[in-house]
């Protein structure tokens, strides 16, 4: 199916806070045909790779990483953020575009045997797909991708990431 995907993304000036524009992905999850469109682009390059595990961002990152997983016949993770998950975790502090938080794993949530396929909804400056590889890496899990559903180039996240384990479907 032959969507424009940037079609159902919104842009919404000083949101949250003063000077952020900000892209609101609701008007594509809300779309049948736009939101599968979506999950099967960011899962295409990581079909063949033996991902066994996905893990996704909250909260945002949850809505487009558990279908993923679904798809890929993989089990999943949330990295959550600071004081939801019950038992022992691995933390990461960190800073992004309008905010600071600390990210979270379940200390036994991977095995280092585990292909780790990282998913989340914005990459902006990167603050906080850099504290969930920290995360993974402290697990001693292989991360064999980051899929991003879209990127804000000019914020210049990737520059914080490995570029050669990122996929973005749609550019700003
Ligand atoms: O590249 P960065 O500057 O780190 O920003 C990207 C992050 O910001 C948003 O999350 P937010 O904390 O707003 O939470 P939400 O998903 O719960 O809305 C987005 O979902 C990414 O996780
Ligand atoms: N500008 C933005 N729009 C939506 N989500 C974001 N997360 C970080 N920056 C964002």
């Amino acid at each position: 199916m032959n969507i424009d995907l940037k079609k159902y993304i919104l842009d919404v000036p000083n949101f949250p806070i003063h000077g952020i524009g900000f892209k609101d992905i609701t008007p594509l999850l809300n779309n049948k045909d736009a939101f599968k469109t979506a999950i099967n682009l960011m899962i295409k390059d990581f079909k063949d790779k033996g991902v066994t595990k996905v893990a996704g961002i909250d909260s945002r990152g949850f809505i487009l990483s558990a279908p993923a997983a679904y798809a890929l016949n993989a089990g999943f993770v949330p990295v959550r953020k600071k004081g939801k998950l019950p038992r022992s975790t691995y933390c990461e502090k960190f800073a992004y575009e309008y905010d600071e938080a600390h990210l979270e794993i379940h200390t036994d949530a991977f095995s280092p045997a585990d292909k780790i396929l990282l998913i989340d909804d914005v990459l902006a400056t990167g603050g906080t797909a850099e504290a969930a590889v920290k995360l993974i890496k402290k697990s001693g899990a292989e991360l064999i991708g980051i899929s991003f559903l879209l990127e804000i180039s000019f914020l210049k996240g990737i520059d914080k990431l490995d570029k050669n384990l990122i996929k973005t479907i749609i550019r700003y």
